[in-house]
This record gives C-alpha cells, structure tokens and sequence, in this order.
C-alpha cells in the first residue's frame, strides 16, 4: 500500500460549503492528490498558512464574512509564492479578469467540467514544483557539499563534472517529473538511478526494467498488466510494473529502443499519469516516478523520425549526460582500487597492491566500455593474480593492442596551402606523441613507431642534443 502524499506541498482547499469541500476533496484524492488540507473558515486560512507547507490554494470566491478576493489579496501580499486557483459559483468575466490580474493562477467555475479542473490543477502543480526545484538547484550551487553524500556510496569518482551531476540530482530527486539519463554504455547509468530513487526518499521499490527488444504488446503487458480474462491464457489479473513501482521509481533502460507503438504508451502514462491494464476499460493512475535511460542519442533518433518528438520533450525536463570514462582520467585509478577489492572480496582473497603506473598508462585508452569494460578487466587480472601484486598482464596486452593498431591514414589532412613540417619536425612530433602515449615507456613507444628500442634511444639523445644546440 502507497502512503506517500502528493504533491510534496499541502493543497489548501477553502470553501464555507462542507458538503463541496468533502466531494471535492474524494475527487481529488481519486485523482492521486493526496496532500490536502480543508478548511470551512477563511478566518482560520492565516493560521493554517503560517503552519503549514502550502504551494496551492483553491479558494471559494464567495464566503461570508471574508470574501475570496480579500483572502486573495492577502495571500498574493504575504505569500507571493502560493499559487491560487479561484473557484466561482458563477461565471463572471469581470470577477475572472480582476482575481487573474490581483494574482490569481486560474479562475474556475464550480460547474466547469472536471477534466477542465483537473487541468488547471495539474498546471498549477506542475508550476510550483519548478519553483520549488529552482529553489533547491539556486541553494545547491551555494552549497559546498551534498546533503545526503551516502545515497552517492556506490558511485566511485573524483571528477568534477560527476560531482555538478550529483548536486543536480540532489535538487531533483523529490520531483514527480520523469528524470533522463544519457551517456555510453557502461558509464554507470544504471547506479545513477540507484542514487536517485534513494535521495528521493520514496518509500516504494525501484522497479527496474530493460525495454529494449520489447514488442508493444509485451511492453504494454509488462508495465501495465493485464485483466483476468484479457487474452487467451490470461487466467489470472497480473499486476504490472507500474503499480509494482507504486510510491516508488520506475526504471526504464535503453528507452532509445523502445518501439514508436509502446512510445505513445510511455507518453500517456507521463503526460496524463494514467494507464490501462490490458483488457480493463477502467484507467489507473500511476505513483511510480519514472527514470529513463539510454545510451543512444535522443536527438539524432528523433532527426531519423524514430523517437517521438513530444515523448522527447516531455523527457527532458530534468536531465543529466553522464561523462565517458576516457573524459574521467581521475576515476581510472579509483576504479581500479574499487573493482579490485570488491573482486578479491568475492573470492575471498586479501587486497591486491596495484602497480602505481597502471593507471598511467590506461589514460590513452579510449575504453569503449567504460567502467564496465575496467570493472572485467580488473576482475579479469585478479583471477590471474598469484602473488601479492595485481597481475598486469590484461592491462598490457590491451594497451599494446589499442596503440599498435592499424593506422588508418585519412586521420591525417593537409590543407592546400599551409607550409608542411621538415622530415625532422614530423618524426620529433611523431616521436613525442609516441613517448606520451606511452608513458616514458620507451620499449612500448618503439613499438608503437616500428622501430627498436636503441633506434629511439638514439633519436631521442639526437632531438635532446639540437634542443640544446638551439638553447
Ligand atoms: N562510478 C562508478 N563507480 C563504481 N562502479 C561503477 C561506476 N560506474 C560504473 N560502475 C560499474 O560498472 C558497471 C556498469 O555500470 P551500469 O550498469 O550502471 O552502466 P550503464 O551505463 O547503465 O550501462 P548500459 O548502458 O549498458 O545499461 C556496473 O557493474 C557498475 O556497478
């Protein structure tokens, strides 16, 4: 069962008429707003405002003794951040126009159709939860340090760009906004969700699912579920992932994959936050917050016409790409000391000490897998450890295989009219780049060139000899 309350501020709902607040109130909390304060007295607003955590007011126009334009008035003057939704037994254009211009966010008549209240509610909402984060976001870039660093325990990193990362999702994680997170495959996507739902203080689970190679009906069965009865076989209800993830996150992996049938599914339950379980004409309303993942480009799919743009749109109100390893030369070394201990953990053996250069020489490495293709490497050279010391040997032949491979020659452009390097200044430049690559290592660099190791001795004295001559 699902107590959380939403939104994450009280809806204060005014009227003199109880019997109104009380259907009011059933529709609302039928409509997933469970975060709601009722009062019968507009004498008694002040002190629920001053007592309370109001974002939204849905205010009676006409009450006895204070009417809702004063009450207006003197929230608009004291709480200029509360949102108020006027509420009108009839249908004035002149009312409308002055509560609109006095500050009101919408002006709604009692007997407008309930789709058209629920709109404005949900605008309103959506509204203050911005403000809200902007706040939270303005207060984060104060700050120096994370307010809930041990939500972050399992993501290892010493980067910069990671940390502007965790600050953001600190100020985002209590939104009800879905949250969008891109970057290559293996760059830890996935922990990042972790670390969301976990600061989000959402009691539920984290539900988590790969939609990748789901066909619609498969997707829609998976998420929503089904009634009994609904297909052939179908003899039991099946609750899906969603109600599953109710209070909680739904996190949905490689959502660049998703068929364009199950994105317009995706978009309903984001845009409407509602869905039907397959068979049952009967719609349920979502309380799972929903995190997406993908290591494809959005943009580009959507260009190609395969991503829907309004999924798109709705997706990347909060957002976070998160950096390729290669872009990370810090974390390289973390990471080698993480994935090994937790490796000689799972087999019971003591912590390997790991040769200081190691990380060194892997910063010209492009790693296309990330901290997953490091994470195998480095389970890889602890079973191949025998003594003490971390077993190199993966490292090296990868390292040797990346910089002595094929060298494709279109790399290299020159332009018509620039003067071209001597014979002298290409081999130094060639010869520089080659030590750098690796590392000072002169047996490796030779390699990479073609050449022995005492021809790169003698070319590296030579070029030491004319700088000096030029000295
Ligand atoms: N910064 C990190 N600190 C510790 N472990 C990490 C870090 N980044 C990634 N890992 C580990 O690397 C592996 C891959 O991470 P994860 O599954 O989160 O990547 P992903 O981006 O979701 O990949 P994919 O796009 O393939 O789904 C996991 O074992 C994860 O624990």
């Amino acid at each position: 069962m699902n107590d959380r309350l939403y939104p994450q501020f009280k809806i204060l709902l005014v009227d003199d008429e109880i019997s109104f607040l009380r259907s009011m109130s059933l529709t609302l909390e039928r409509q997933g707003y469970t975060n709601l304060l009722t009062c019968d007295n507009p004498l008694n607003v002040k002190q629920l405002i001053a007592t309370n955590h109001i974002g939204l007011i849905l205010l009676d126009l006409t009450m006895p003794v204070l009417s809702g334009q004063d009450l207006l008035n003197w929230v608009k003057e004291e709480y200029p951040d509360i949102a108020v939704i006027i509420f009108s037994g009839l249908n004035q254009v002149d009312a409308a126009v002055d509560c609109v211009k006095k500050g009101a966010f919408d002006y709604i008549v009692k007997t407008a159709n309930q789709e058209q209240i629920f709109e404005s509610i949900k605008r309103a909402i959506r509204t203050q939860e911005l403000s809200l984060e902007n706040q939270s976001l303005r207060a984060q870039l104060m700050s120096t340090q994370l307010s809930k660093p041990e939500c972050f325990s399992n993501i290892v990193t010493a980067n910069k760009q990671m940390m502007s990362i965790f600050y953001y999702l600190e100020s985002v994680a209590q939104s009800n906004q879905p949250l969008l997170i891109t970057g290559e495959s293996g760059v830890g996507k996935e922990l990042i969700a972790e670390a969301t739902h976990a600061l989000s203080g959402r009691q539920g689970d984290l539900v988590s699912v790969n939609v990748a190679g789901l066909d619609d009906n498969i997707f829609a069965d998976t998420l929503f579920g089904h009634a009994r009865g609904a297909f052939t076989g179908a003899d039991k209800q099946r609750l899906g992932l969603v109600e599953q993830a109710a209070g909680g996150t739904l996190f949905l992996d490689e959502i660049g994959d998703l068929s364009s049938s199950s994105q317009v599914k995706l978009l309903r339950l984001l845009q409407e936050g509602e869905y039907y379980p397959i068979g049952s004409d009967r719609p349920k309303r979502t309380q799972a917050r929903v995190i997406v993942a993908t290591h494809q480009d959005l943009t580009k799919r959507q260009d190609e016409g395969v991503f829907r743009k309004d999924l798109y749109y709705r997706l990347h109100t909060h957002r976070v790409d998160i950096p390729p390893l290669r872009e990370r030369p810090e974390d390289i070394s973390l990471l080698i000391q993480h994935f090994m201990k937790q490796a000689c953990d799972e087999i019971g053996k003591s912590p390997l000490s790991i040769p200081k250069t190691l990380a060194l020489h892997l910063t010209h490495y492009a790693f296309p897998g990330n901290a997953r293709e490091l994470r195998a490497l480095v389970y890889d050279s602890v079973s191949q450890s025998r003594a003490e010391s971390l077993n190199t040997k993966p490292f090296e032949t990868l390292i040797e295989k990346n910089s002595l491979g094929l060298f494709d020659e279109n790399q290299i452009q020159f332009s018509d009219n620039t003067p071209l390097p001597t014979l002298n200044q290409a081999s130094e430049i060639l010869v520089n780049e080659a030590m750098a690559r690796a590392n000072q290592n002169q047996s490796l660099a030779a390699r990479m060139l073609g050449i022995s190791q005492p021809a790169l001795s003698k070319r590296l004295k030579n070029m030491k000899e004319n700088q000096k001559d030029e000295q």
